[in-house]
């Protein structure tokens, strides 16, 4: 039997944006095979969140290409890219401190779905998105903790609503903006679990300064330095990389 070959979800080609002539990511060659789980590295500066904000629509590419499935979506506005199912999360969110996460799952998956907040006007319908918001908040370990106002929650437990609220936009593709910044051991922990489960049948692309999370997640690594690629290979072959020993001591000597 012919072993199938996975498909590539997210391919960039020469993918390059300039700040008034400062080049922020230079000229970068990404493939994203679906249902794999790829890390992006590099030091502060490197151009991992200028590449997410391009892969997403949030800034036009000065030049080069991004495709999604095989479809071109250069240039194209944050909500069209998104309708490709690509979601995103970010560094920092604002959640409603007042409402709770099950008003917040409810009121993403409004947004979501053609019904909107028509939902009340059919039982049926109403059941549907009920299981679906236990189903989520359940998802990130949150089902206890459903009717707690979210200014109540630890700051883990915020980021796994935030979780879910990407989740709830059924993406093909998630994009996770650091999902561990700031958090302790446990939390951490928690998270690499969480979003291994999530990752399931899912293709993830994350950033993350954590090695201990890049190397626990990751089965393809990309190390950004000065917005090209310096290296890319599976965590264990790029830890072992000179280049990128020397990129990360390099930085550590000058710190
Ligand atoms: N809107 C902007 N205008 C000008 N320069 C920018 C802009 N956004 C980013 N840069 C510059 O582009 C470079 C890459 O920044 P970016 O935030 O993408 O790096 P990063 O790898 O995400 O860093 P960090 O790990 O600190 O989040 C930096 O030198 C930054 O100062």
């Amino acid at each position: 039997m012919r072993a199938m070959t996975p498909r590539v979800a997210v391919r960039t080609r020469g993918l390059t944006k300039e700040f008034r002539g400062f080049r922020a990511v230079d000229a970068v060659d990404l493939e994203v095979s679906e249902g794999s789980v790829h890390a992006l590295v590099g030091p502060n500066g490197a151009g991992k969140t200028t590449l997410f904000n391009l892969l997403t629509g949030f800034l036009p590419p000065t030049s080069g290409s991004i495709t999604v499935f095989d479809e071109d979506v250069t240039g194209r506005p944050p909500e069209r890219v998104a309708r490709r199912g690509v979601a995103r999360s970010f560094q920092i969110t604002s959640l409603f401190e007042t409402l709770t996460s099950r008003e917040h799952v409810e009121l993403a998956l409004a947004g979501r779905t053609r019904e909107g907040f028509r939902f009340w006007r059919s039982e049926k319908l109403l059941a549907r998105r009920r299981t679906r918001v236990d189903e989520l908040l359940d998802q990130v370990g949150l089902a206890a903790l459903a009717d707690k106002p979210v200014g109540l929650l630890a700051y883990g437990r915020k980021r796994a609503l935030e979780l879910s609220l990407v989740l709830a936009l059924e993406p093909r593709v998630m994009l996770l903006d650091e999902p561990t910044a700031g958090m302790g051991t446990e939390d951490v922990d928690r998270t690499i679990e969480l979003v291994r489960r999530i990752a399931t049948g899912r293709t993830v692309v994350f950033v993350d300064h954590n090695m201990h999370v890049v190397g626990s997640l990751a089965d393809r690594v990309t190390v950004l330095q000065q917005g090209r690629v310096l290296a890319e290979g599976g965590y264990d072959e790029v830890r072992a990389d000179v280049r990128v020993i020397t990129a990360y001591l390099g930085r550590a000597e000058h710190a």
